[in-house]
C-alpha cells in the first residue's frame, strides 16, 4: 500500500477529429478564464466568434497528424504513464485538463486506491503559465472539494531549471545536431503579453523593458518568458552552440492581442532570408508531440521555410517516452518530499 499516488497532467485533445468533437474541446478550452482571460460576457462572445470557423480548420489540422490509436498528445502521455508505472510501486494515473481522461477521473481513481493520502500532481509543463499549470491545479482543487476527497495535493512546479530535465532534453537533441545544421530555432508556445503582466507578482517588472528576462527579478518565479529564456540558454550551453547558431521564438498565436515576440512565423522567414538552408526546430514548451509541434512546425512551418528559400526543416521530437526522461520523472516521484 502506497501513501502516494501520481497524477500526470497534460493539456488534452479532442475526442476525435470530427468537427463537433473539436468544437466541444475548443469551447471547454477557450472558455477557461485562465486561457481567454476576459470577463464572462466578452469571453463568451469572443469564443463564439472563434468557434464559427476554428473547429473546421483545427479538425482538418488534427486529421493530418492523428494516429490510429488517437491524438498523439494523449497516446504519448499514456505511454509515459505506463512506462512510469512499470518503474514505481505507487499508482500512476494520467489526466488531461480538457477532454478525457479528465482530472476528475484521475483523482477519483487515485483516491479510491487503499492507503493513498497524497497525490503528487505533475503538470507536464517545463515553464510556468497560468493558462496551463494554475488552471490544472484549480481544477484539481475544485474536484477535491466537490467530492470531499481525503487527499493532499503536492504540486510539482514548473521544472524549467531542473538539471536532470535539461540534461535529458539536451541529450535527446544531440543526435539531430550531429547530422549537421545551419541554425537551431527553439520555438515555444506563445502567450498574450497580458498574461505575462498578470503573472508578475511585482506588478512592474515583466515587459517593462526589452531585456527584462535577462535581469534578475522576483517576477521570474512565475514568468513564462524568463523560464523559456533559461531553458534556451541552458540548451545552448549544454549543446555548445555559438550565439549565432541558435535563436528563440514563440508560436501558436490566436486572436488579435499582442503575444510575446519574436513570432516563429517571422523568424522562419528571417532565417531563410539570412541564407539558412538546414534549419532544426525544437519545441521545448512541450514534453509530448502534439498538433502544435507536428502540424504547426512539422508541416506548416516546414512549407513556409522551403517557400522562403530554405532547403530542409527538421523537427526535433519532444521528449515523449524517451527512457532517460521517464527515469527523471520516476526519480521525481520517489524523491519529492512529502507535503507536511
Ligand atoms: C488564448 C489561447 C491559448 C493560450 C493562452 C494557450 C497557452 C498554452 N497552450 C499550451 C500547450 C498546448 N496548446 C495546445 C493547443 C492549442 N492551444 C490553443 C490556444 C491557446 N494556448 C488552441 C486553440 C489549441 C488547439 C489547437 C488549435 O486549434 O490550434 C496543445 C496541443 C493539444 C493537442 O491536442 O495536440 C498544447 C500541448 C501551452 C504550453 C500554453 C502556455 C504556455
Ligand atoms: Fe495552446
Ligand atoms: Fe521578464
Amino acid at each position: 500500500m502506497s501513501e502516494r499516488g501520481v497524477l500526470l497532467v497534460n493539456l488534452g485533445s479532442p475526442k476525435s477529429t470530427q468537427v463537433a468533437d473539436v468544437r466541444r474541446y475548443l469551447n471547454q478550452f477557450l472558455m477557461d478564464p485562465y486561457v481567454v482571460d476576459l470577463p464572462w460576457p466578452a469571453r463568451r462572445l469572443l469564443v463564439s466568434l472563434i468557434l464559427l470557423t476554428r473547429p473546421k480548420a483545427s479538425a482538418h489540422a488534427y486529421a493530418s497528424i492523428w494516429w490510429e490509436d488517437g491524438s498523439p498528445l494523449v497516446v504519448i502521455s499514456r505511454r509515459v504513464q505506463q512506462a512510469l508505472q512499470q518503474q514505481l510501486d505507487m499508482p500512476v494515473e494520467l489526466a488531461m485538463r480538457y477532454g478525457e481522461p479528465s482530472i476528475e477521473r484521475g483523482l477519483l481513481a487515485l483516491a479510491a486506491r487503499p492507503g493513498v493520502r497524497e497525490v503528487l500532481f505533475m503538470p507536464q509543463y517545463p515553464q510556468h503559465a497560468d493558462s496551463t499549470i494554475t488552471t490544472s491545479v484549480q481544477e484539481a482543487q475544485r474536484v477535491i472539494k466537490q467530492h470531499g476527497l481525503d487527499i493532499r495535493l503536492n504540486v510539482l512546479p514548473a521544472f524549467y531549471d531542473r538539471p536532470d530535465y535539461l540534461a535529458a532534453l539536451a541529450d535527446s537533441m544531440r543526435p539531430y545536431l550531429a547530422q549537421g545544421f545551419d541554425h537551431l530555432l527553439l520555438s515555444y508556445h506563445g502567450l498574450p503579453e497580458r498574461h505575462l503582466r498578470k503573472a508578475d507578482p511585482t506588478g512592474t517588472h515583466c515587459l517593462a523593458s526589452g531585456d527584462c528576462c535577462e535581469r534578475a527579478s522576483a517576477a521570474h518565479a512565475t514568468c513564462y518568458r524568463a523560464h523559456c529564456s533559461h531553458v534556451s540558454r541552458e540548451l545552448a550551453a549544454r549543446l555548445e552552440l555559438a550565439p549565432e547558431q541558435w535563436s528563440m521564438a514563440f508560436q501558436s498565436r490566436l486572436g488579435r492581442d499582442k503575444w510575446i515576440e519574436p513570432y516563429t512565423e517571422t523568424r522562419i522567414d528571417e532565417l531563410a532570408a539570412q541564407g539558412v538552408k538546414r534549419l532544426l526546430v525544437a519545441c521545448p514548451a512541450f514534453v509530448a508531440d502534439c498538433i502544435e509541434t507536428l502540424e504547426e512546425i512539422g508541416d506548416r512551418a516546414r512549407e513556409q521555410f522551403v517557400a522562403a528559400g530554405g532547403e530542409e526543416l527538421v523537427l526535433i521530437p519532444c521528449l515523449n517516452d524517451d527512457p532517460q526522461w521517464v527515469q527523471v520523472l520516476a526519480d521525481w516521484c520517489r524523491e519529492t518530499p512529502r507535503q507536511a
